[in-house]
Protein backbone atom coordinates (compact mmCIF):
# COMPACT_ATOMS: atom_id res chain seq x y z
CA UNK A 1 0.00 0.00 0.00
CA UNK A 2 1.29 3.53 -0.78
CA UNK A 3 3.16 5.20 2.30
CA UNK A 4 0.01 7.80 2.69
CA UNK A 5 -0.86 9.08 5.97
CA UNK A 6 -3.28 11.23 7.51
CA UNK A 7 -2.61 14.51 7.80
CA UNK A 8 -5.43 16.83 9.16
CA UNK A 9 -8.68 16.44 10.55
CA UNK A 10 -11.17 19.36 10.28
CA UNK A 11 -15.08 19.09 11.58
CA UNK A 12 -18.04 21.63 11.46
CA UNK A 13 -21.41 21.87 11.49
CA UNK A 14 -23.38 21.52 8.86
CA UNK A 15 -27.54 21.72 8.39
CA UNK A 16 -29.53 18.24 7.34
CA UNK A 17 -32.62 18.11 5.53
CA UNK A 18 -34.72 18.82 8.50
CA UNK A 19 -32.79 22.09 9.13
CA UNK A 20 -31.04 20.58 12.35
CA UNK A 21 -27.56 20.75 12.95
CA UNK A 22 -25.05 17.81 12.00
CA UNK A 23 -21.75 16.84 11.27
CA UNK A 24 -19.75 17.00 8.88
CA UNK A 25 -15.95 15.95 8.58
CA UNK A 26 -13.07 16.56 6.03
CA UNK A 27 -10.04 14.32 6.02
CA UNK A 28 -6.49 15.86 4.50
CA UNK A 29 -4.61 12.62 3.45
CA UNK A 30 0.09 13.60 3.09
CA UNK A 31 -0.52 13.25 -1.00
CA UNK A 32 -3.12 16.25 -0.61
CA UNK A 33 -6.25 13.94 -1.30
CA UNK A 34 -9.12 15.50 0.65
CA UNK A 35 -12.09 12.76 1.50
CA UNK A 36 -15.71 14.05 2.98
CA UNK A 37 -18.47 12.46 5.69
CA UNK A 38 -21.34 13.52 7.15
CA UNK A 39 -23.68 11.99 9.70
CA UNK A 40 -27.62 11.69 9.08
CA UNK A 41 -30.11 11.78 11.89
CA UNK A 42 -33.49 10.08 12.63
CA UNK A 43 -36.59 10.81 13.92
CA UNK A 44 -37.60 7.42 14.81
CA UNK A 45 -34.87 6.81 16.45
CA UNK A 46 -34.38 3.09 18.23
CA UNK A 47 -33.88 3.07 22.31
CA UNK A 48 -30.21 1.08 21.64
CA UNK A 49 -29.22 3.09 19.13
CA UNK A 50 -25.48 4.99 19.90
CA UNK A 51 -25.13 7.82 21.37
CA UNK A 52 -25.35 10.84 19.07
CA UNK A 53 -23.54 14.35 20.47
CA UNK A 54 -27.26 16.51 19.15
CA UNK A 55 -28.58 19.75 20.16
CA UNK A 56 -31.03 19.80 21.46
CA UNK A 57 -30.76 16.99 23.90
CA UNK A 58 -30.21 18.93 27.42
CA UNK A 59 -28.51 16.01 28.93
CA UNK A 60 -25.52 16.74 26.93
CA UNK A 61 -23.42 19.80 27.02
CA UNK A 62 -26.63 21.55 27.40
CA UNK A 63 -28.07 20.77 24.32
CA UNK A 64 -25.00 22.11 22.35
CA UNK A 65 -24.15 18.62 21.08
CA UNK A 66 -23.08 19.05 17.48
CA UNK A 67 -20.80 21.76 18.47
CA UNK A 68 -19.10 19.34 20.79
CA UNK A 69 -18.97 16.49 18.27
CA UNK A 70 -16.82 19.35 16.44
CA UNK A 71 -14.99 19.98 18.65
CA UNK A 72 -14.17 15.83 19.61
CA UNK A 73 -13.46 15.66 16.05
CA UNK A 74 -10.68 18.63 16.15
CA UNK A 75 -9.08 17.28 19.01
CA UNK A 76 -9.69 13.91 20.19
CA UNK A 77 -10.11 12.15 16.80
CA UNK A 78 -7.17 14.57 15.30
CA UNK A 79 -4.80 13.30 18.27
CA UNK A 80 -5.27 10.13 17.65
CA UNK A 81 -5.99 9.74 14.02
CA UNK A 82 -2.75 12.28 12.39
CA UNK A 83 -0.36 10.15 11.03
CA UNK A 84 -2.41 6.91 10.71
CA UNK A 85 -2.54 5.29 7.06
CA UNK A 86 -6.16 5.77 5.95
CA UNK A 87 -6.39 2.32 4.02
CA UNK A 88 -7.06 0.25 7.00
CA UNK A 89 -10.58 1.62 7.87
CA UNK A 90 -10.91 -1.44 10.38
CA UNK A 91 -7.70 0.17 12.35
CA UNK A 92 -9.40 3.82 12.29
CA UNK A 93 -12.49 2.69 13.63
CA UNK A 94 -10.67 0.74 16.08
CA UNK A 95 -8.75 3.73 17.23
CA UNK A 96 -11.28 5.67 17.70
CA UNK A 97 -13.48 2.97 19.66
CA UNK A 98 -10.68 2.98 22.03
CA UNK A 99 -10.29 6.95 22.30
CA UNK A 100 -14.10 6.82 22.73
CA UNK A 101 -14.36 4.06 25.59
CA UNK A 102 -17.88 3.92 26.02
CA UNK A 103 -20.04 0.54 24.92
CA UNK A 104 -22.30 3.84 23.50
CA UNK A 105 -20.47 6.31 21.85
CA UNK A 106 -21.33 8.56 24.23
CA UNK A 107 -17.67 9.98 24.82
CA UNK A 108 -16.94 11.22 21.30
CA UNK A 109 -20.71 10.98 19.96
CA UNK A 110 -21.42 8.56 17.50
CA UNK A 111 -21.76 11.57 14.37
CA UNK A 112 -18.40 12.61 15.42
CA UNK A 113 -17.09 9.26 14.94
CA UNK A 114 -18.91 8.38 11.61
CA UNK A 115 -18.95 11.22 9.69
CA UNK A 116 -14.68 10.84 10.51
CA UNK A 117 -15.08 7.43 9.17
CA UNK A 118 -16.67 7.68 6.23
CA UNK A 119 -14.53 10.56 5.32
CA UNK A 120 -11.56 8.42 5.44
CA UNK A 121 -13.12 5.57 3.88
CA UNK A 122 -13.68 8.29 1.23
CA UNK A 123 -9.83 9.77 0.95
CA UNK A 124 -8.26 6.39 1.01
CA UNK A 125 -10.70 5.78 -2.31
CA UNK A 126 -9.51 8.74 -3.88
CA UNK A 127 -6.37 8.34 -3.05
CA UNK A 128 -6.40 5.00 -5.02
CA UNK A 129 -8.23 6.69 -7.55
CA UNK A 130 -11.24 4.18 -7.84
CA UNK A 131 -14.40 4.62 -6.34
CA UNK A 132 -16.03 3.76 -3.18
CA UNK A 133 -17.75 1.06 -3.71
CA UNK A 134 -14.51 -0.56 -5.64
CA UNK A 135 -12.35 0.87 -2.40
CA UNK A 136 -15.30 -0.93 0.22
CA UNK A 137 -16.09 -4.20 -1.66
CA UNK A 138 -13.61 -5.14 -4.12
CA UNK A 139 -14.43 -6.81 -7.39
CA UNK A 140 -17.10 -8.12 -5.57
CA UNK A 141 -19.79 -5.76 -5.74
CA UNK A 142 -21.46 -5.45 -8.68
CA UNK A 143 -25.16 -5.78 -7.86
CA UNK A 144 -27.19 -2.68 -8.09
CA UNK A 145 -29.92 -2.20 -5.29
CA UNK A 146 -33.47 -2.47 -5.73
CA UNK A 147 -34.90 0.99 -4.24
CA UNK A 148 -37.30 0.78 -1.49
CA UNK A 149 -38.86 3.83 -2.50
CA UNK A 150 -41.36 5.49 0.18
CA UNK A 151 -43.89 7.32 -1.76
CA UNK A 152 -46.02 7.99 1.24
CA UNK A 153 -45.75 9.08 4.71
CA UNK A 154 -47.08 8.73 8.20
CA UNK A 155 -45.69 8.10 11.87
CA UNK A 156 -43.09 10.77 13.12
CA UNK A 157 -41.68 11.80 9.94
CA UNK A 158 -45.80 13.55 8.70
CA UNK A 159 -47.96 15.52 10.37
CA UNK A 160 -50.85 13.44 9.04
CA UNK A 161 -53.30 11.10 10.36
CA UNK A 162 -51.50 7.99 9.25
CA UNK A 163 -50.00 5.79 11.96
CA UNK A 164 -47.25 3.57 9.61
CA UNK A 165 -44.82 5.37 8.80
CA UNK A 166 -43.65 4.23 5.44
CA UNK A 167 -45.60 2.93 2.43
CA UNK A 168 -42.80 1.56 -0.29
CA UNK A 169 -42.43 0.50 -3.71
CA UNK A 170 -39.98 -1.81 -5.54
CA UNK A 171 -39.47 -2.34 -8.64
CA UNK A 172 -38.30 -5.88 -8.37
CA UNK A 173 -39.50 -6.96 -12.20
CA UNK A 174 -37.66 -4.19 -13.97
CA UNK A 175 -34.50 -5.20 -16.15
CA UNK A 176 -32.03 -2.69 -14.73
CA UNK A 177 -31.23 0.07 -11.62
CA UNK A 178 -32.22 2.79 -14.29
CA UNK A 179 -35.41 1.24 -15.24
CA UNK A 180 -36.45 0.84 -12.09
CA UNK A 181 -36.14 4.26 -10.78
CA UNK A 182 -38.04 5.49 -13.80
CA UNK A 183 -41.07 3.14 -12.87
CA UNK A 184 -41.01 4.51 -9.62
CA UNK A 185 -40.92 8.23 -10.65
CA UNK A 186 -44.00 7.24 -13.04
CA UNK A 187 -45.68 6.21 -10.26
CA UNK A 188 -44.97 8.90 -7.94
CA UNK A 189 -46.30 11.20 -10.32
CA UNK A 190 -49.49 8.99 -10.65
CA UNK A 191 -49.84 9.01 -7.25
CA UNK A 192 -50.02 12.66 -6.79
CA UNK A 193 -52.63 12.81 -9.13
CA UNK A 194 -54.62 10.40 -7.98
CA UNK A 195 -54.32 12.23 -4.87
CA UNK A 196 -55.35 15.79 -6.28
CA UNK A 197 -58.35 14.21 -7.93
CA UNK A 198 -59.64 12.93 -4.47
CA UNK A 199 -58.97 16.40 -2.97
CA UNK A 200 -56.61 14.76 -0.77
CA UNK A 201 -52.98 16.57 0.41
CA UNK A 202 -50.25 16.32 -2.04
CA UNK A 203 -47.80 17.72 0.84
CA UNK A 204 -44.83 15.85 1.82
CA UNK A 205 -43.53 14.27 4.60
CA UNK A 206 -39.59 14.15 6.13
CA UNK A 207 -38.57 11.66 3.06
CA UNK A 208 -40.57 12.90 0.62
CA UNK A 209 -43.50 10.85 0.48
CA UNK A 210 -47.01 12.33 0.14
CA UNK A 211 -48.96 12.53 3.68
CA UNK A 212 -52.60 13.24 3.25
CA UNK A 213 -55.07 12.69 5.98
CA UNK A 214 -56.16 8.86 5.88
CA UNK A 215 -58.53 6.74 7.38
CA UNK A 216 -56.24 3.73 7.71
CA UNK A 217 -53.40 1.63 6.15
CA UNK A 218 -55.56 -0.24 3.34
CA UNK A 219 -56.30 2.96 1.88
CA UNK A 220 -52.90 3.93 1.31
CA UNK A 221 -52.19 0.75 -0.01
CA UNK A 222 -54.86 1.11 -2.42
CA UNK A 223 -54.30 4.41 -3.75
CA UNK A 224 -50.53 3.01 -4.37
CA UNK A 225 -51.47 0.19 -5.99
CA UNK A 226 -54.24 2.55 -8.23
CA UNK A 227 -50.81 4.05 -8.50
CA UNK A 228 -48.93 1.22 -10.06
CA UNK A 229 -51.65 0.46 -12.16
CA UNK A 230 -52.62 3.86 -13.84
CA UNK A 231 -48.75 4.28 -14.57
CA UNK A 232 -49.18 1.35 -16.76
CA UNK A 233 -47.55 -1.48 -14.41
CA UNK A 234 -48.60 -5.05 -12.65
CA UNK A 235 -48.61 -4.84 -9.13
CA UNK A 236 -46.93 -8.12 -7.94
CA UNK A 237 -45.24 -8.49 -11.21
CA UNK A 238 -43.60 -5.26 -11.73
CA UNK A 239 -43.90 -4.00 -8.37
CA UNK A 240 -44.08 -5.14 -5.20
CA UNK A 241 -44.90 -2.96 -2.01
CA UNK A 242 -43.16 -2.89 1.57
CA UNK A 243 -44.17 -1.00 5.05
CA UNK A 244 -42.03 0.30 7.60
CA UNK A 245 -44.66 0.32 10.85
CA UNK A 246 -41.85 2.05 12.75
CA UNK A 247 -43.96 0.03 15.80
CA UNK A 248 -41.60 0.98 18.19
CA UNK A 249 -43.47 3.92 18.12
CA UNK A 250 -46.81 2.89 19.41
CA UNK A 251 -45.26 1.62 22.82
CA UNK A 252 -48.80 1.11 24.75
CA UNK A 253 -48.25 0.72 28.60
CA UNK A 254 -46.20 -3.09 28.99
CA UNK A 255 -44.48 -4.49 26.37
CA UNK A 256 -46.55 -6.23 23.99
CA UNK A 257 -48.82 -3.76 24.04
CA UNK A 258 -49.83 -1.20 21.29
CA UNK A 259 -51.48 1.83 20.88
CA UNK A 260 -51.48 4.21 17.90
CA UNK A 261 -50.38 7.56 18.75
CA UNK A 262 -52.65 9.27 15.72
CA UNK A 263 -56.29 7.01 15.73
CA UNK A 264 -55.64 5.71 19.14
CA UNK A 265 -56.52 2.30 18.27
CA UNK A 266 -54.57 -0.29 20.82
CA UNK A 267 -53.41 -3.68 19.45
CA UNK A 268 -51.52 -6.82 21.55
CA UNK A 269 -48.74 -8.39 19.62
CA UNK A 270 -50.62 -10.96 18.04
CA UNK A 271 -53.82 -8.65 17.59
CA UNK A 272 -50.78 -6.93 15.21
CA UNK A 273 -49.35 -10.03 13.98
CA UNK A 274 -53.05 -10.85 12.45
CA UNK A 275 -53.67 -7.05 11.09
CA UNK A 276 -49.95 -7.83 9.10
CA UNK A 277 -51.12 -11.22 7.77
CA UNK A 278 -54.35 -9.96 6.62
CA UNK A 279 -52.58 -7.43 4.76
CA UNK A 280 -50.12 -9.68 3.24
CA UNK A 281 -52.91 -11.89 2.06
CA UNK A 282 -54.67 -8.81 0.57
CA UNK A 283 -51.83 -7.06 -0.89
CA UNK A 284 -48.94 -7.89 -2.55
CA UNK A 285 -46.49 -6.98 0.13
CA UNK A 286 -43.17 -8.21 -0.01
CA UNK A 287 -40.99 -6.75 3.16
CA UNK A 288 -42.65 -5.20 6.55
CA UNK A 289 -40.32 -3.23 8.80
CA UNK A 290 -40.60 -2.85 12.82
CA UNK A 291 -43.79 -4.34 12.38
CA UNK A 292 -43.31 -4.93 16.27
CA UNK A 293 -41.56 -3.36 18.91
CA UNK A 294 -37.99 -3.14 19.86
CA UNK A 295 -38.28 -4.83 23.02
CA UNK A 296 -41.07 -7.33 21.97
CA UNK A 297 -38.69 -10.74 21.29
CA UNK A 298 -41.47 -12.78 22.22
CA UNK A 299 -44.05 -11.36 19.86
CA UNK A 300 -41.27 -10.76 17.24
CA UNK A 301 -41.19 -14.85 17.42
CA UNK A 302 -44.23 -15.46 16.83
CA UNK A 303 -44.56 -12.97 14.20
CA UNK A 304 -41.49 -14.70 12.57
CA UNK A 305 -42.88 -17.95 12.94
CA UNK A 306 -46.36 -16.61 11.07
CA UNK A 307 -44.94 -14.65 8.64
CA UNK A 308 -41.32 -15.56 7.96
CA UNK A 309 -41.42 -17.53 4.92
CA UNK A 310 -43.91 -15.48 3.21
CA UNK A 311 -42.43 -11.91 3.85
CA UNK A 312 -39.05 -10.37 4.49
CA UNK A 313 -39.23 -9.07 8.03
CA UNK A 314 -37.03 -6.58 8.86
CA UNK A 315 -35.87 -5.31 12.25
CA UNK A 316 -34.30 -1.68 11.95
CA UNK A 317 -35.34 -0.05 15.66
CA UNK A 318 -34.79 -4.08 16.62
CA UNK A 319 -31.46 -4.50 15.42
CA UNK A 320 -29.91 -1.28 15.36
CA UNK A 321 -27.36 -2.11 13.34
CA UNK A 322 -25.74 -3.83 16.26
CA UNK A 323 -24.21 -7.53 15.76
CA UNK A 324 -25.00 -8.12 19.19
CA UNK A 325 -28.45 -7.23 18.84
CA UNK A 326 -28.34 -9.04 15.94
CA UNK A 327 -27.45 -12.26 16.84
CA UNK A 328 -29.74 -12.19 19.80
CA UNK A 329 -32.23 -12.29 16.91
CA UNK A 330 -30.71 -14.85 15.07
CA UNK A 331 -30.45 -17.04 17.84
CA UNK A 332 -34.09 -16.61 19.06
CA UNK A 333 -35.55 -16.78 14.67
CA UNK A 334 -36.36 -13.40 14.94
CA UNK A 335 -37.44 -11.78 11.76
CA UNK A 336 -35.52 -12.48 8.45
CA UNK A 337 -33.78 -8.99 7.62
CA UNK A 338 -31.80 -6.20 8.98
CA UNK A 339 -31.69 -2.71 8.34
CA UNK A 340 -28.75 -0.93 8.15
CA UNK A 341 -28.21 2.55 8.90
CA UNK A 342 -23.98 3.77 9.61
CA UNK A 343 -25.29 6.26 12.25
CA UNK A 344 -27.13 3.72 14.49
CA UNK A 345 -23.49 2.02 15.03
CA UNK A 346 -21.18 4.94 14.70
CA UNK A 347 -18.21 3.55 12.39
CA UNK A 348 -18.18 2.16 8.69
CA UNK A 349 -16.80 -1.17 9.65
CA UNK A 350 -19.25 -2.26 12.11
CA UNK A 351 -21.39 -1.74 9.73
CA UNK A 352 -19.78 -3.53 7.51
CA UNK A 353 -19.42 -6.59 9.89
CA UNK A 354 -23.38 -6.07 10.55
CA UNK A 355 -24.31 -6.78 6.85
CA UNK A 356 -21.68 -9.90 7.04
CA UNK A 357 -23.39 -11.47 9.94
CA UNK A 358 -26.66 -11.11 8.10
CA UNK A 359 -25.75 -12.62 5.27
CA UNK A 360 -23.61 -15.28 6.65
CA UNK A 361 -26.87 -16.49 8.72
CA UNK A 362 -29.12 -15.97 5.66
CA UNK A 363 -30.61 -13.20 7.17
CA UNK A 364 -31.27 -10.11 4.09
CA UNK A 365 -29.45 -6.49 4.50
CA UNK A 366 -31.36 -3.57 3.43
CA UNK A 367 -29.24 -0.27 3.28
CA UNK A 368 -30.69 2.60 4.63
CA UNK A 369 -30.75 6.28 4.60
CA UNK A 370 -32.29 8.80 7.44
CA UNK A 371 -35.43 11.09 7.79
CA UNK A 372 -32.83 13.62 8.41
CA UNK A 373 -29.91 13.78 5.53
CA UNK A 374 -27.08 15.03 4.31
CA UNK A 375 -25.79 15.14 0.28
CA UNK A 376 -23.41 12.60 1.30
CA UNK A 377 -23.86 9.34 -0.58
CA UNK A 378 -22.21 6.70 1.03
CA UNK A 379 -25.25 4.49 1.22
CA UNK A 380 -25.23 4.05 -2.75
CA UNK A 381 -21.74 2.87 -2.76
CA UNK A 382 -22.31 0.87 0.37
CA UNK A 383 -25.08 -1.39 -0.84
CA UNK A 384 -22.83 -1.97 -4.15
CA UNK A 385 -20.38 -3.08 -2.72
CA UNK A 386 -21.74 -5.24 -0.20
CA UNK A 387 -24.60 -6.67 -2.45
CA UNK A 388 -27.37 -5.72 -0.58
CA UNK A 389 -29.39 -6.05 -3.75
CA UNK A 390 -31.79 -3.52 -1.46
CA UNK A 391 -31.85 0.14 -0.08
CA UNK A 392 -34.11 2.53 1.08
CA UNK A 393 -33.59 6.07 0.18
CA UNK A 394 -36.98 8.11 0.76
CA UNK A 395 -38.57 9.25 -2.19
CA UNK A 396 -37.57 11.20 -6.11
CA UNK A 397 -38.47 14.97 -5.26
CA UNK A 398 -35.69 15.72 -2.25
CA UNK A 399 -32.74 16.33 -3.48
CA UNK A 400 -30.87 14.84 -0.54
CA UNK A 401 -32.59 11.31 -1.18
CA UNK A 402 -31.81 11.87 -4.95
CA UNK A 403 -28.50 12.28 -4.36
CA UNK A 404 -28.06 8.66 -3.98
CA UNK A 405 -30.35 7.32 -6.55
CA UNK A 406 -28.20 9.70 -8.96
CA UNK A 407 -24.86 8.14 -7.86
CA UNK A 408 -26.30 4.64 -8.38
CA UNK A 409 -27.07 5.28 -12.11
CA UNK A 410 -23.16 6.81 -11.95
CA UNK A 411 -22.50 3.63 -10.56
CA UNK A 412 -25.15 1.30 -12.93
CA UNK A 413 -23.05 3.29 -16.05
CA UNK A 414 -19.67 2.83 -14.95
CA UNK A 415 -20.10 -0.68 -14.36
CA UNK A 416 -21.54 -1.19 -17.58
CA UNK A 417 -22.43 -4.63 -18.42
CA UNK A 418 -20.80 -5.92 -15.23
CA UNK A 419 -23.91 -4.31 -13.38
CA UNK A 420 -26.52 -6.82 -12.51
CA UNK A 421 -29.77 -5.86 -11.26
CA UNK A 422 -30.90 -8.65 -9.83
CA UNK A 423 -34.63 -7.72 -9.11
CA UNK A 424 -36.68 -11.04 -7.60
CA UNK A 425 -33.59 -13.14 -8.21
CA UNK A 426 -31.87 -11.38 -5.20
CA UNK A 427 -34.93 -12.32 -2.89
CA UNK A 428 -35.40 -15.85 -3.37
CA UNK A 429 -38.61 -17.69 -2.84
CA UNK A 430 -40.62 -15.96 0.02
O1 LIG B 1 -37.29 4.20 10.46
C1 LIG B 1 -36.58 4.29 9.45
O2 LIG B 1 -36.37 3.30 8.78
C2 LIG B 1 -35.88 5.60 9.13
C3 LIG B 1 -35.56 5.83 7.68
O3 LIG B 1 -36.62 5.67 6.81
O4 LIG B 1 -36.45 6.68 9.76
P1 LIG B 1 -35.60 7.47 10.90
O5 LIG B 1 -34.35 7.92 10.26
O6 LIG B 1 -36.50 8.59 11.36
O7 LIG B 1 -35.35 6.47 12.01
MG1 LIG C 1 -37.49 1.96 10.13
Amino acid sequence: MKDVRIEQITGREIIDSRGNPTVEADVLLTDGTVGRGSAPSGASTGRFEALELRDGDSRRYGGKGVSQAVAHIQKDIQNVLKGVSPFDIYHIDQVMIRTDGTTDKSGLGANAMLAVSIACAAAAAQSLQIPLYRFLGGINGNRLPVPMMNILNGGAHAANTVDVQEFMIMPAGAPSFREGLRWCTEVFHALSGILKAKGLATSVGDEGGFAPDLASDEEALQYILDAVEKAGYTPGTDFVLAIDAAASEWKGAKPGEYVLPKNGQAFTSQELTAHWRHLVDAYPIYSIEDGLDEEDWDGWQILTKELGQRVQLVGDDLFVTNTERLAKGISLDCSNAILIKLNQIGTVSETMEAVKLAQQSGYRAIVSHRSGETEDTTIADLAVALNTCQIKSGAPNRSERVAKYNRLLRIEEELGDGAMYPGFQAFGKI
